[in-house]
């Protein structure tokens, strides 16, 4: 089956865009992996889906599926770019577009020059909606945050704060994002039997009260360029943490995000960044098995 496709990036985070706003909905998991598979396949972190409004007042739904082919709820990275191809590829003339994901409604808004500014909701830092089982393990307060010792399988332990943006994060402060060990214990904290959902692991380093560097090891992708609610999980354990002020920029491999969090536990997280068109293809798709 041939499938037509736009590829997209924000911040070096990179997408296969589908429009399903007219018919076709929904790949297996192994054609999602087909899609995201650098060699054999377009190449990429994510593929977000588009789809037709949901209910009232959503204008409409973006499923996003990991490269390892599982679908999760949220993409902030994504959103940008979502919001980009819908309102440049004339399916809607809104700037600000309400747009339903597996975690809710969120509401991205085109704000010039290939900048796109989202309301990613409200931070969720009660362990076990993370979700986080922290039962029995060391922790310790730091400003106003509870952070937990992880024990890792070389018997090293790793102090996490756990936050959820609807996807799952774990953050970890490092001296250096450049040599922070993200090949070596990202893979053991995605997976940790902590974490039952698996999680998005980010390696903060703080430059100063407005200004980190970070790296993320992405559940299901590997580490990216970049992670917009791994940007803002980081923001939120920083600021909670009594490290960081409420408008802080976010240096990624793959460019810049601002973030801004006033620091109640009801105020949304505000992430503003890039959004790119790459080019536009089509691929032959294997059957789905
Ligand atoms: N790997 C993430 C999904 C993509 C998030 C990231 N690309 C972003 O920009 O937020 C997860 O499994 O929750």
């Amino acid at each position: 089956m041939q499938i037509r496709f736009t590829k997209m990036q924000g911040a070096g985070n990179d997408f296969v865009v589908l429009d399903e706003t007219q018919g076709q909905r929904g790949l297996s998991p192994a054609q999602y992996r087909f899609l995201a598979d650098r060699h054999f396949g377009v190449g990429a972190d994510q593929i977000l889906s588009v789809r037709p409004a949901p209910a009232e007042g959503i204008d409409f739904e973006y499923a996003i599926h990991n490269a390892d082919g599982g679908e999760v709820e949220q993409c902030g990275n994504g959103a940008r770019c979502f919001a980009r191809y819908v309102h440049d590829r004339g399916l809607t003339t809104k700037k600000v577009i309400r747009v339903k994901t597996l975690s809710g409604v969120i509401a991205p808004e085109i704000v010039g020059e290939g900048q796109v500014r989202v309301d990613m909701g409200r931070p969720e830092l009660r362990p076990e909606q993370v979700p986080f089982d922290a039962a029995g393990l060391q922790s310790r307060a730091v400003g106003r945050a509870q952070t937990w010792q992880l024990p890792l399988s070389d018997g090293a332990a790793q102090w996490i704060m756990p936050v959820s943006m609807g996807n799952p994060h774990a953050v970890l402060l490092v001296d250096e994002a450049d040599t922070a060990p993200v090949a070596a214990v990202g893979p053991q904290i995605e997976r940790h039997a902590r974490f039952p959902q698996r999680v998005n692991v980010g390696f903060l380093q703080r430059v100063s009260r407005s200004e980190v560097r970070l790296r993320v090891y992405e559940r299901g992708t590997g580490e990216t360029l970049a992670c917009g609610t791994g940007a803002c999980a980081a923001v939120v354990a920083g600021i909670h943490q009594g490290l960081l002020d409420t408008q802080v920029r976010v240096h990624t491999r793959g460019g810049l995000l601002q973030i801004a969090w006033a620091g109640g536990e009801g105020d949304s997280v505000f992430m503003t960044g890039p959004a790119t068109f790459v080019f536009d293809g089509q691929i032959e798709l294997p059957e789905a098995p």
